[in-house]
């Protein structure tokens, strides 16, 4: 390969990468909320950041806008490193936030709150975004529902059409109508070659609409996976309803698991070969079988254990 390729191949990949993150670690006395986390994120996708409450996705998103100090490793945003204040501050008019808690001046209203951000960064697309997320700009935010709070700072977030969007779970307090419409609206930012990194807790929207998902736990990145490889992994959500009660210790075999039997229907995930799955139903008395994608909350239970999305941390 000849240098000048080699570089435009560099340069290509640094362009294709967003945001990434080498053993990031951030500690705060005895707990590590962040345990050297590393991943990147594509220019162009929507990547999920997947887990329960405390699991440490607010701490990367914090670091990740320099507003706290890692206390290892290290992670560059569009191409500025995280401890560069001056890098970060130069390309932070390409990038929107959506914080957990807004940490808006509740006294002012909507207006004068969407005002202030437009005079720091402009807002070429204030008018369409309110027309999808319609937040009562006349009234002060204190007295705001948190749904009407997660609209207004959606807006605020996009209004000055960044390159980069970070939501710090953009849908909490969101009803499902408008959830549905903030996820129309980030599939097309990402068909508009916007890059999207979100948090949540919520498996089925990271399902929807995430290219990729990173799923951390206790600090630590647990899987880091494209959506569809996830559901692929996770094998087959399998449902046969039998003539007659079977013994379950006869029935299962180790390509089976999270086997439940309740009277004459036996549900579990498979995680072999299809051949083989009917090759073994064809010796019980079979009356129907339902195969289906698994369910994300499914695939998390292995990586989470017993334990369901927001008991952990
Ligand atoms: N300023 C802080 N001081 C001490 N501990 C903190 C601080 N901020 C976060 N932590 C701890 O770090 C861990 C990760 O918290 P973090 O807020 O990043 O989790 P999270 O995944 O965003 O949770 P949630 O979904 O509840 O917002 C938790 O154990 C939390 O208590």
């Amino acid at each position: 390969m000849c240098a000048q390729t080699e570089t435009a191949e560099i340069d290509s990949d640094r362009d294709a990468t967003t945001i990434r993150l080498d053993d990031l670690t951030k500690r705060y006395g005895n707990v590590t909320a962040n345990d050297a986390v590393s991943f990147s994120v594509d220019a162009g996708e929507i990547f999920g950041y997947l887990g329960p409450n405390g699991a440490g996705k607010t701490t990367t998103i914090r670091l990740l806008l320099g507003l706290i100090k890692p206390t290892a490793g290290t992670a560059d945003v569009l191409g500025a490193d995280i401890t560069d204040r001056r890098a970060l501050t130069e390309v932070k008019a390409d990038i929107g936030y959506l914080p957990d808690s807004l940490g808006f001046e509740e006294r002012l209203t909507g207006q004068q709150v969407l005002d202030y951000f437009a005079r720091m960064r402009g807002d070429e697309r204030r008018a369409e975004l309110l027309e999808l997320f319609h937040p009562p700009l006349e009234k002060p935010v204190e007295t705001y529902s948190h749904g009407n709070k997660r609209m207004l700072g959606i807006v605020q977030a996009f209004m000055h059409d960044p390159e980069l969007v970070i939501l710090d779970e953009p849908t909490s307090g969101l009803d499902p109508l408008k959830q549905d419409r903030l996820h129309a609206f980030l599939e097309d930012e990402r068909d508009a070659g916007k890059t999207i990194f979100f948090s949540s807790h919520v498996l089925s929207e990271v399902q929807r609409v995430c290219d990729r998902v990173g799923i951390i736990r206790d600090g630590g990145l647990v899987a880091l996976e494209d959506i569809d490889d996830l559901l692929e992994r996770g094998g087959k959500d399998v449902r046969v309803h039998l003539a007659e009660p079977v013994d379950e210790k006869r029935f299962t075999t180790p390509a089976m698991i999270d086997v439940e039997t309740v009277d004459r229907t036996v549900r579990f995930t498979y995680t072999g070969e299809a051949n083989a799955l009917l090759g073994h139903l064809v010796r019980f008395d079979v009356e129907d079988v339902e195969i289906a994608d698994p369910q994300l909350d499914d695939i998390f239970k292995h990586y989470y254990g017993d334990s369901t999305p927001g008991e952990t941390g």
